[in-house]
């Protein structure tokens, strides 16, 4: 079975999410895999005593070595990295997950024929419930293809897309666990206020959103479910009936529109 070695450049958040999911379900695909970042030192000496990866100041001593080149660092990041990238890339398969970024600056960017995919994760990453969009470029062969699938299958589920689709998703798979989490917070807010405790309001709210999303999972339709809990004549109506006047769904698609037109405006 062929074993891969890749390179993490950036060491946030994501990225941890992303080397610890491999680390947790592909090992057996992974030969090593190096982290480095730009000059979080400390970050870098945490990451080395919890998990079981190289860490480096300089990316230059491993990259001729590694099959998979995993950008895990902010948008704006990218033209300058790239730059430094470019001279050291001979056939490694390069992957971003940036958003906004998109297939087209990486191919531009470095040499001609470079394998490049765009893959668009979110936070649920750390626990391997990530649901991640990905997207190929125009040199990406079959082998490359599937050293992808090892890392996105990591991290949890994924779906193949065109990349205009991960520029119009970004939002509702990368950025939405944000509005969902606000959404959990009022919520919390607002049953402190009513003087419950604040581990009781966590536990309540959490349990609601987990049967919630349960039962979507088994595949019942929203609408239906939505109206199965609002009882004719009932309390619920007196809520939803709030929320459309006050434009919950425009609210909602603003927000949207929103988020992806600064994904898009990062690259600009
Ligand atoms: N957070 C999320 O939910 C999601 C994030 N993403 C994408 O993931 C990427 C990273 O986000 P996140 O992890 O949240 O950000 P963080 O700010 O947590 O991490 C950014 C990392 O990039 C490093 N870095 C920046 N420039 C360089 C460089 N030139 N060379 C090496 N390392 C560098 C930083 O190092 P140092 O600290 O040393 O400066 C830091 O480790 C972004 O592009 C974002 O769009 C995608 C989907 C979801
Ligand atoms: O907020 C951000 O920029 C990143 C990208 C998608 C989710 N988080």
């Amino acid at each position: 079975m062929k074993r891969y070695r890749v390179l993490v450049i950036g060491a946030g958040r994501m990225a941890e999410a992303i080397f610890a999911g491999l680390l947790r379900t592909q090992v057996e695909y992974v030969e090593g895999i190096v982290v480095t970042n730009r000059r979080n030192a400390a970050r870098l000496v945490e990451i080395e005593e919890k998990y079981d990866v190289t860490v480096t100041h300089d990316w230059r001593e491993y990259i001729g070595s590694v099959d998979v080149v995993l950008l895990s660092v902010l948008p704006q990041d990218h033209r300058e990295l790239l730059t430094e990238l470019a001279p050291h890339i001979r056939g490694q398969l390069v992957i971003t997950v940036a958003a906004g970024i998109g297939l087209g600056l990486l191919e531009e960017m470095l040499p001609a024929n470079t394998p490049v995919a765009w893959v668009m994760p979110n936070t649920a990453s750390r626990i391997g419930e990530s649901i991640s969009l990905y997207t190929c470029g125009q040199h990406v062969s079959p082998a490359h293809r599937r050293m992808l699938e090892v890392i996105v299958a990591g991290i949890g589920e994924a779906v193949e897309c065109t990349e205009e689709q991960v520029h119009n998703l970004t939002a509702i798979t990368g950025s939405a666990p944000a509005f969902l989490y606000l959404f959990t917070e009022v919520l919390e807010e607002v049953a402190q206020e009513y003087g419950v405790k604040p581990e009781m309001a966590r536990k309540l709210v959490v349990q609601m959103l987990f049967g919630s999303v349960a039962m979507l999972q088994q595949g019942e339709e929203p609408a239906k479910l939505r109206d199965d809990v609002t009882t004719p004549g009932g309390v619920t109506a007196a809520g939803i009936e709030v929320l459309e006047k006050r434009g919950f769904h425009d609210i909602l698609r603003q927000t949207i529109y929103a988020t992806n037109a600064r994904a898009r405006e990062m690259m600009d």
